[in-house]
């Protein structure tokens, strides 16, 4: 492909993007799925682009006064200092040449810009994440806009930290230890494609976490022997955690509203040497020593994965999540043994969907106490923006 035709391929991702609740990658797997001509290099550089505009999206947005997705791939050229003319051509495969209106915008000078355009979030969001973050609320979204660490967590029913470490470096890939997991490490100048294509991962020595989701599960404080509940297990990425932590003894029920999540934890248990582990869509029996609910969110604390998700968020759908945040709360709180722990997580850096659920709920259920929360953010933990509560029942 040309460069020109590897942007109007990133218009055309952008513009299908926003047909679809699919995530980024997806979008452009399928793209590409019917675009088999398209070399890896190509891939690449249309996956930089589409990623380099959902990133900016607001103040490219800003800067064209407008997010037609022709108008932010535009923004993304200006931001580099290429010539778009030079590009926007109408030639074969390019796209359209520039119009009058795309010409004044590349020529005017944009004001000052607010400050959700700044830290490129939804202007509508920033009472939410000043409360949330206060004088850090830049520093915090310019992390959120940076590119995520490879995190991933040595499974201790296979390996150690330290020997998971020297046999990667075999492999070529250079590991340190994350600081507050003690079963992470985390990988620069790694790929996921070439760290999942590893013997390493293929024989289960290691899973894809986030060091913040690592913490999550170290704070359930398992026990081999224990019945645990994990409530909303999706694909199950906290429930291999919890089974590594009781050493694949006792029981965890996997549970979660959707089937097909739920279909992805089998084979992830088994090449994890997992056998404690039973999913189920069903509303579980009796009660459970822990129950973990990793609680349906706004993802806001993924932004730096997921860029796409700050354009999807409406104050509806916010609404809504709570809404949901509250009721599988008050469910999965029934399910605690007296003497147990309810231990509630998002991926959110919301106080609606955080802090406020656990006051809500403490108010009305005298029975637990809670200890203090752990907070991740990018900025202050180089980790995913990410909230636990552990709460006791006495
Ligand atoms: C944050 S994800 C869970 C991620 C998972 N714990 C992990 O570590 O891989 C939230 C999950 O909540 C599930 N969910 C949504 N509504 C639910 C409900 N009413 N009951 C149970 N699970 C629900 C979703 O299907 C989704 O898998």
């Amino acid at each position: 492909m040309t460069p020109a035709a590897r942007l109007q391929a990133a218009i055309e991702v952008l513009a299908a993007l926003e047909q679809t609740a699919e995530p980024a990658d997806k979008a452009l797997r399928d793209f590409f799925r019917a675009r088999r001509y398209a070399g890896s290099k190509d891939r690449a550089a249309v996956a930089e682009r589409v990623y380099d505009v959902l990133r900016h999206y607001y103040s490219y947005s800003f800067r064209m006064q407008s997010s037609w997705p022709r108008r932010l791939v535009l923004a993304s050229l200006l931001a580099e200092g290429a010539d778009p003319a030079a590009l926007f051509t109408g030639g074969q495969y390019a796209p359209e040449a520039l119009d009058a209106g795309e010409l004044a915008a590349i020529g005017a000078t944009p004001g000052d810009a607010p400050k959700h355009v700044q830290g490129e979030f939804p202007a509508w969001l920033e009472p939410e994440l000043t409360a949330a973050f206060g004088e850090s609320l830049l520093a915090e979204m310019s992390a959120m806009g940076a590119r995520a660490s490879i995190d991933i967590r040595a499974n201790t029913l296979k390996t150690s930290r330290e020997n998971l470490a020297a046999a990667l470096a075999e492999e070529g890939f250079e590991a340190q230890p994350t600081p507050r997991s003690p079963s992470g490490l985390r990988l620069s100048g790694a790929t996921t494609a070439k760290l999942s294509a590893s013997k390493l991962f293929l024989e289960g020595h290691f899973e894809f976490q986030d060091e913040a989701a690592q913490v999550c599960a170290e704070l359930c404080a398992v026990k081999p022997g224990q019945r645990v509940l994990d409530y909303a297990a999706g694909g199950g990425g906290k429930t291999l955690s919890l089974a590594a932590l009781m050493q694949n003894k006792g029981e965890i029920i996997a549970h979660d509203i959707s089937a097909a999540r739920l279909a992805m934890l089998p084979p992830r248990a088994e090449r994890a040497g997992v056998t404690i582990a039973k999913t189920s869509t069903n509303k579980p029996s009796g009660l459970f020593d822990v129950v973990l609910l990793d609680a349906p969110c706004s993802g806001t604390g993924t932004w730096r994965r997921q860029p796409e998700l700050r354009v999807r968020l409406t104050l509806e759908r916010l609404a809504e999540l709570a809404a949901l945040q509250a009721e599988l709360l008050v469910k999965a709180a029934s399910f605690v043994k007296p003497g147990g722990k309810l231990v509630y997580a998002t991926c959110s850096v919301l106080p609606r969907e955080n802090e406020e659920q656990i006051a809500r709920f403490l108010a009305a259920h005298p029975a637990f106490t809670a200890t203090p929360f752990f907070h991740a953010t990018p900025h202050r933990s180089q980790t995913d923006g990410f909230f636990t509560a552990v709460l006791n029942h006495a």
